[in-house]
């Protein structure tokens, strides 16, 4: 059976209309406050995202990924670029005529409304006539799982009931664009999981509409993401999909923010393939090196990452293994962390994360095996060690 939400009349259309992206940032910068006081919280950005894509701004506090949303929402007003849906210049158009849908992290509900006049409210501003509002509502709390809920008050939902009632309002209105700030920032780390996995089946269920996911948590944005915005300092440093910015990280940034990584600096030796050998201090590594190989001459600076889950710790001794000495060991549950000062590698620490409950005393020493190849190479964009 075919899902309503997912066939809006609006978008069905006999002639076939030329490629634009749904959303598309033409260098756009965003500034608060005036004068010397003035701070660029977005600055020349610009990114395309295509019908039906979920892409996810991942980035630290503060580096511009609401600002962003807020640009295209039509809540600031970009001081320079355009922004555009469908190739249509919404720039200057009132937030309530761009016909985006906006989750929020603090779910924004009317208290005094019953579930269904909430998710109705943006139908009724919209003068949708009666029984399609009801038809709707009822849509759209079907998708969240939300149906038996639609005549209790907000206070009487969890936060999690919460945030579904306000994704289900979002979804009311049909939207071609659903923005998402930080929708499960409010909520604890269980239910965030869960939440987590609704939301992938929301997407799977949408194929038409275009997610913008902003989010500070890397577990999410691998989750829900077709790829991955990195955004730093007001602007974005990388974009991929969520494998490729995993397993072959274009900058050590997204590499250090996308699920931490151990970063050694090395000098590029022989290229074969994809295979480089590379130096550090008096020892020779076997790093994978990603296309385009051309970036890997001899003589180049790089980093050589390694997760810290690739990372052994084994007997001092062990065959194959480099003697390191333990500086820092936290349990977290289903692995152990430990910190390590390897030898041959001075001034560095690196993390390593070992299945279980597993004790190791600081200062002890124990042996150390890196994954074969040992790392994979990351652009140096500044200095390395
Ligand atoms: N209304 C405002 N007035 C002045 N400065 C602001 C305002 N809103 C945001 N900023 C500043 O703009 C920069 C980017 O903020 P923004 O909220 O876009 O970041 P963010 O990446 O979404 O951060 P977070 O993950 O903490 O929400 C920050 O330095 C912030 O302090």
């Amino acid at each position: 059976m075919s899902n309503p939400l997912t066939t809006p009349t609006a978008r069905v259309s006999g002639t076939a209309a030329p490629a634009q992206p749904s959303i598309a940032f033409d260098r756009v910068t965003v500034s608060y406050g005036r004068g010397k006081k003035s701070t660029d919280a977005l600055l020349d950005f610009t990114l395309r995202v295509e019908r039906g894509e979920t892409i996810a701004l991942l980035g630290p506090s503060g580096s511009g990924k609401s600002t962003a949303l807020k640009a295209l929402a039509g809540f600031v007003r970009p001081s320079a670029g355009r922004v555009r849906l469908s190739g249509r210049d919404v720039t200057d158009l009132p937030p309530a005529k761009r016909g985006i849908g906006v989750v929020v992290q603090s779910y924004a509900l009317f208290p005094h409304m019953r579930v269904r006049d909430n998710v109705a409210f943006g139908l009724k501003a919209r003068r949708i006539p009666k029984a399609q509002i009801t038809e709707r509502v009822s849509d759209a709390l079907a998708m969240v799982s939300m149906s038996d809920y639609a005549s209790r008050l907000p206070r009487e939902l969890s936060g999690g009931q919460q945030q579904r009632v306000a994704i289900a309002r979002a979804l009311a209105i049909r939207p071609d664009v659903l923005l998402l700030d930080e929708p499960l920032a409010a909520l604890d780390a269980a239910l965030r999981q869960s939440m987590v996995i609704e939301l992938q089946r929301l997407r799977d269920a949408l194929p038409d509409t275009t997610m913008l996911y902003v989010t500070h948590d890397q577990s999410e944005a691998l989750a829900l993401a077709s790829r991955v915005a990195v955004m730093r300092d007001a602007q974005l440093v990388d974009i991929g999909t969520a494998d490729e910015l995993w397993s072959r990280p274009p900058s050590s940034f997204t590499a250090g923010f996308l699920g931490g990584a151990n970063l050694i600096g090395c000098t590029v030796g022989r290229v074969s393939g994809t295979t480089a050998l590379v130096s550090v201090g008096d020892k020779m590594f076997t790093g994978s090196a990603p296309a385009p190989t051309r970036r890997w001459a001899p003589g180049t600076r790089a980093w050589l990452c390694i997760r810290p889950h690739e990372m052994e710790v084994t007997t001092l001794w062990a065959a194959g293994s480099l003697a390191a000495r333990v500086t820092g060991s936290v349990w977290r549950g289903a692995t152990t962390r430990f910190t390590l000062a390897v030898d041959g590698l001075p001034d560095q620490l690196l993390e390593a994360d070992v299945t279980g409950r597993v004790e190791h005393p600081i200062e002890s020493r124990v042996g150390v095996r890196f994954p074969n190849p040992t790392g994979v190479l990351v652009e140096a964009a500044g200095p390395t060690r």
